[in-house]
């Protein structure tokens, strides 16, 4: 689905990714980890459309990736913005709005009915039913990050870009919310990259964990290479093709193990 061909950012003279060869499946589940600065952030941006390449290919079902986003992307930041003046069902409604007729849109009729029906849908499947007249300064930090996993997951993306989504969270809300983005993971069938500095919560919720990390280093200009991925690990258990195949096979008649 997704492939990076000798994938280079460069911002000025500082080397900020080289070198990235590596392909992705649909519905894998990607966790990046990393130290501070090594590039995770600029590979999300990759991603989205948000930053370009400076050298190398980044396909997606085969064609170069569009540099700018579009509905086949969402993403969730660490820190979302959200309209402070509009409840939480119009914030959901707004980020439809713009993604469809841009800054200056506003849906009227039955475009409108419309949004209102599927943003309420997904605001009860994210956990925010009750929530849907309250204003975000009424909400807790784990309510406004389901708001931004609403707003990420209303233009139905086929990729879902996560970086750092639950960092600020308590422990015991951090583990609703890998509860939901795993739900969503599966009913959505999405192709998740997810950037953590946790590498528990990596192993816990990838198929696939990317260490990045510069491959070779200069002490005396340290911006002169940048990071790749260094280690691509098979993790976790809940690989959704291996579950499909498990069901399937348990729908299959029996078959006789005589020979
Ligand atoms: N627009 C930009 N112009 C110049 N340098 C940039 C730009 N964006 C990022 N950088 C630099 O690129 C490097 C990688 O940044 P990036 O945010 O991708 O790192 P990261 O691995 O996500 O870090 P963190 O884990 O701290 O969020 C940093 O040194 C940063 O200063």
């Amino acid at each position: 689905m997704l492939e990076a061909r000798n994938l280079w950012k460069r911002y000025g003279d500082k080397v900020v990714l080289e070198r990235i060869s590596v392909s992705v499946q649909e519905g894998e589940f990607v966790t990046l980890v990393g130290t501070s600065g090594c590039g995770k952030s600029t590979f999300l941006k990759l991603l989205l459309g948000t930053e370009t390449a400076s050298e190398g290919q980044l396909l997606l079902d085969g064609q170069p990736v569009r540099d700018e986003p579009d509905s086949d992307r969402g993403i969730v930041f660490q820190q979302y913005s959200v309209f402070p003046h509009m409840t939480v069902l119009d914030n959901v409604m707004a980020a439809r709005a713009f993604a469809r007729r841009g800054l200056t849109g506003y849906l009227f009729g039955q475009a409108r009915r419309e949004a209102q029906g599927a943003a309420m849908e997904l605001l009860h499947k994210v956990g925010l039913g009750h929530a849907l007249k309250l204003y975000p300064h009424q909400l807790s930090g784990g309510m406004r990050q389901r708001l931004a996993i609403a707003q990420a997951l209303l233009a139905k993306p086929r990729i879902l870009l996560l970086d750092e989504p639950f960092g600020a969270l308590d422990p015991g809300i951090r583990a609703d919310m890998h509860q939901l983005v795993l739900e969503l993971w599966q009913s959505h069938q999405l192709t998740v990259f997810m950037v953590t500095h946790d590498l528990k919560e990596g192993f816990y919720l990838g198929t696939r964990l990317w260490v990045f990390d510069k491959l070779r280093h200069d002490p005396q200009a340290p911006d002169a290479y940048g990071a790749g991925i260094t280690y691509d690990l098979p993790v976790g258990k809940s690989d959704r093709q291996t579950l499909q195949a498990i069901q399937a096979d348990l729908k299959e008649p029996q078959h006789d193990i005589q020979n």
